[in-house]
């Protein structure tokens, strides 16, 4: 479950980018966040993230405050989030199962474990046969299938997506959503 209570952010050159945000979001919802330009979305993925700290208020995530966190932990918190962005962020010297595995080698997943989980994650988003095209050899919504595949490879009990499908066409945005609604 994720909580924001009373959360207010103000950036350091005093703009005020999140003013009192309440919300609950329960295990097993699928929440989208609207809101127009410059409204807070990135802010406060940022700070469900951790990259950023609320100025007042508490963000708690599966009962744990955020804010007592020590900074060893924050790692083993972020593994508990599967991250998508708009603009893919894939290593393009990589392949799509290189991009994938790579998420599991920094987690310290045996190669066993790797070779197990990265084929079958691949086949889940539908890429079972590109594995090993890199990221250029691929179509936006193919390269958005594979870092859906990557932020979800370890598992992660939240996943998060800025905009996932904001550089694809209609068609191609309508596949990804399926694809996230399935998951
Ligand atoms: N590091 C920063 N320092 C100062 N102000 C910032 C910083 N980051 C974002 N802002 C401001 O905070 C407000 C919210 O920005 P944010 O990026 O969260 O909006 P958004 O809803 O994601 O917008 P978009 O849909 O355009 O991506 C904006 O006014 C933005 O200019």
């Amino acid at each position: 479950m994720i909580q924001f209570r009373n959360v207010t952010k103000v950036y350091p050159n005093g703009l005020c980018a999140l003013s009192n945000v309440n919300f609950t979001i329960a295990n097993g919802e699928f929440v989208f966040i609207v809101g127009a330009s410059g409204a807070g979305k990135t802010t406060l993925i940022k700070l469900l993230l951790k990259e950023i700290e609320p100025t007042s208020g508490s963000i708690i995530v599966d009962d744990v405050d955020l804010s007592s966190l020590r900074r060893k932990e924050i790692p083993y918190y972020r593994r508990k989030l599967g991250v998508v962005f708009q603009d893919f962020r894939l290593l393009p010297d990589r392949t799509a199962y290189e991009n994938v595995a790579f998420a599991m080698e920094i987690v310290g997943a045996s190669p066993k474990e790797i070779r197990r989980r990265v084929p079958a994650v691949l086949s889940m988003v539908g890429l079972g046969s590109k594995a090993h095209a890199y990221p250029h050899q691929l179509s936006g919504g193919e390269q958005q299938r594979v870092a859906l595949a990557r932020a979800l490879v370890n598992n992660p009990s939240i996943l998060i997506a800025d905009e996932p499908t904001g550089n694809l066409d209609p068609v191609t945005a309508m596949e990804i959503m399926k694809i996230i609604n399935l998951i």
